[in-house]
C-alpha cells in the first residue's frame, strides 16, 4: 500500500523516519549477486560477459556485429529518423551541450607575496565509459546526458556500453551516440558492462572514469568498483518528491508522481501537500491514469510499495522533510517556489514552479538528469562536466620563495620525525 503519513499524527515522526531509511531494493542480495559478477569478469573477462549477457538479457554474443555497433550503423540510425524525432534529440543535444560548456573550469597560475608560483591545471581523463540503460525503457537521452559533458571535458575515448534485451539494439540511442560523437558501443549492460569497463577484457579496453545511471545493479556495481576506476556518484532508480498546494490540477501532479514511478518497481514518487482534499484527488487521479498506462506494471509496483503521500499542517514543514530525503527530483508547485528553495538543502535537482514538470529535466532543459539517488544528495551532486576531469596542482620556486618558505617546511618535517624531508629542504637554504 502506498505509504499515507499526517504530519500532526502522534506517530509521525516514527513513521516519517521509516520511510526515509526503508531500503527499496533488497541491498545486501543486490551487493552479493553484484560482487559474484564482478569477480567472474574480472577472472574469466569476455566469457563472463557472454554467459551474463544471455542470462540476463537473452542476447547471444557470438559474431563481431552481437558485440559492437559500428559508427555507420548510428549514422544510418540517424538517418532514418523521422524528422520531428531528428529534431527533438538536435534540440535536446544542443541545449544539453551549451549548459554543459559553461560548466568549464578555469586554470589557476599566479605568484604569491612570498614569490611562490602555484597553481592546478585541468585535463580531461583519457577513456570514459559511458553507461546507458536500456533493461526495462531505452534510454537516448541518457546517453546524450553522458557523452556530451564529457566530449565538451574534452576526452579522447567514449566508451559507451548499453545492454540488448533479446538481441534488439534501440535505434534512437544509435542516432544519438551518431549525434554525441560517441567512439564505441558494446551491447553489453548490467553490472557485467560496469566491471568490463573497470578491468577490461580481450575485447574491451578498460577506462578511466565510469558515469552513468542504471539500476540498481548497475549503480551497485559503479560503488563497488570505485577506486579502480573514478565514477560520477551513485545514480540509482529514479525518485520524485513533489511538493504542492491545492491550487494545482490533481492530474498534472499525478502525472508527474508517475513519471518517476514508471521507470522502475524500486522508483520512489512522494507527494507532500498541506491539504487532505487535494491529496485523495492526487491519489485518485493516480489510480485513474495507472488503469490506462502502457507501463502500467512497473508505475504500479512503484506507486502501491515505494510511493508516500505526505500531508503536512502547513507547506513551511515541506523543506525540512525534504532535506531529510535528499531526493534526486523536487517538484515545487506552489506559488512561490523561489521561497520553499531557499531552504532546500538536499536535492539532486529543483523544479520551479507549477509549469516546470520533471520530464523536461529528463529530457530537453540542459542540466544533467544523470542524479544522485537514495538520499546521496546529502554529498553529491549530479553528472557535470568535471567528472571527466581531474587537477593536476603545480608548485615552483626560486631562491627568494625557498628563502620565505622553506624553513618553515624544515621545521614541520623535524617535527614529523622524517630527517629526509628536512634535509631536502635545507640544502637548498644554504
Ligand atoms: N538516477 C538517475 O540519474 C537515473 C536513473 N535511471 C534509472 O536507471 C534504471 C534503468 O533500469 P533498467 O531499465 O533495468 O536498465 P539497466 O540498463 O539499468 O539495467 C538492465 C541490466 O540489469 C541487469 N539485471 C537485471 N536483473 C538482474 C538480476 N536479477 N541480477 C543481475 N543483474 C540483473 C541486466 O544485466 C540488465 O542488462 C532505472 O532504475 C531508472 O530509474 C535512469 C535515468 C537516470
Ligand atoms: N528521470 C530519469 C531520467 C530519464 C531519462 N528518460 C526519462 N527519464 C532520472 O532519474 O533522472
Ligand atoms: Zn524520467
Amino acid at each position: 500500500m502506498t505509504h499515507q503519513l499526517n504530519s500532526s499524527d502522534a506517530n509521525f515522526e516514527r513513521d516519517f523516519r521509516r520511510l526515509v531509511n526503508a531500503r527499496r531494493e533488497s541491498e545486501s542480495d543486490v551487493a552479493i549477486q553484484v560482487r559474484d559478477i564482478l569477480r567472474e569478469v574480472k577472472a574469466r573477462g569476455d566469457e563472463a560477459i557472454i554467459e551474463y549477457s544471455q542470462r540476463f538479457d537473452g542476447h547471444a554474443l557470438s559474431e563481431d556485429s552481437d558485440w559492437v555497433i559500428t559508427a555507420e550503423r548510428c549514422r544510418e540510425a540517424y538517418d532514418a529518423l523521422e524528422p520531428d524525432l531528428r529534431e527533438a534529440l538536435e534540440l535536446a543535444a544542443s541545449r544539453i551541450r551549451a549548459y554543459h560548456a559553461a560548466q568549464l573550469p578555469e586554470n589557476r597560475d599566479y605568484t604569491d607575496d612570498a614569490g611562490v608560483r602555484q597553481g592546478a591545471t585541468w585535463r580531461a581523463v583519457d577513456a570514459a565509459g559511458l553507461y546507458v540503460p536500456g533493461g526495462r525503457a531505452a534510454y537516448p537521452s541518457s546517453l546524450l546526458m553522458n557523452a556530451i559533458p564529457a566530449r565538451v571535458a574534452g576526452v579522447e575515448r567514449l566508451v559507451v556500453v548499453t545492454p540488448t534485451p533479446k538481441g534488439q539494439s534501440n535505434p534512437i540511442v544509435l542516432a544519438a551516440a551518431h549525434i554525441a560523437g560517441v567512439d564505441e558501443i558494446w551491447r553489453v549492460g548490467g553490472a557485467q558492462a560496469v566491471a568490463a569497463l573497470a578491468y577490461g577484457t580481450d575485447r574491451i579496453k578498460p577506462v578511466d572514469v565510469i558515469t552513468g545511471p542504471g539500476n540498481a545493479y548497475v549503480a551497485e556495481a559503479k560503488r563497488q568498483l570505485y577506486g579502480v576506476v573514478g565514477i560520477d556518484m551513485v545514480a540509482g532508480p529514479s525518485e520524485i518528491l513533489v511538493i504542492a498546494d491545492k491550487d494545482n490540477e490533481p492530474e498534472w501532479i499525478a502525472a508527474d508522481l508517475l513519471s518517476q514511478a514508471e521507470h522502475d518497481p524500486t522508483s520512489q514518487s512522494i507527494l507532500i501537500t498541506d491539504d487532505a482534499p487535494f491529496a485523495a484527488l492526487v491519489s485518485d487521479a493516480i489510480e485513474l491514469q495507472l488503469a490506462t498506462l502502457d507501463t502500467q506494471k512497473t508505475a504500479k509496483a512503484s506507486w502501491k510499495e515505494h510511493g508516500a503521500i505526505i500531508v503536512v499542517g502547513s507547506l513551511s514543514e515541506a523543506p525540512a522533510l525534504a532535506n531529510k530525503l535528499a531526493s534526486e527530483h523536487v517538484e515545487l508547485a506552489v506559488a512561490d517556489p523561489e521561497a520553499l528553495m531557499a531552504d532546500i538543502r538536499h536535492a539532486g535537482s529543483i523544479f520551479l514552479g507549477r509549469m516546470t514538470p520533471e520530464a523536461i529535466g529528463d529530457y530537453v532543459a540542459g542540466p544533467n538528469h544523470v542524479l544522485p539517488t537514495g538520499r546521496r544528495a546529502r554529498f553529491a551532486s549530479g553528472l557535470s562536466v568535471l567528472d571527466f576531469m581531474k587537477r593536476t596542482s603545480f608548485i615552483e620556486l626560486g631562491e627568494q620563495g625557498m628563502a620565505a618558505i622553506g624553513p618553515a617546511a624544515a621545521r614541520l618535517a623535524h617535527a614529523e620525525g622524517l630527517p629526509a624531508h628536512a634535509k631536502s629542504v635545507e640544502v637548498r637554504l644554504k
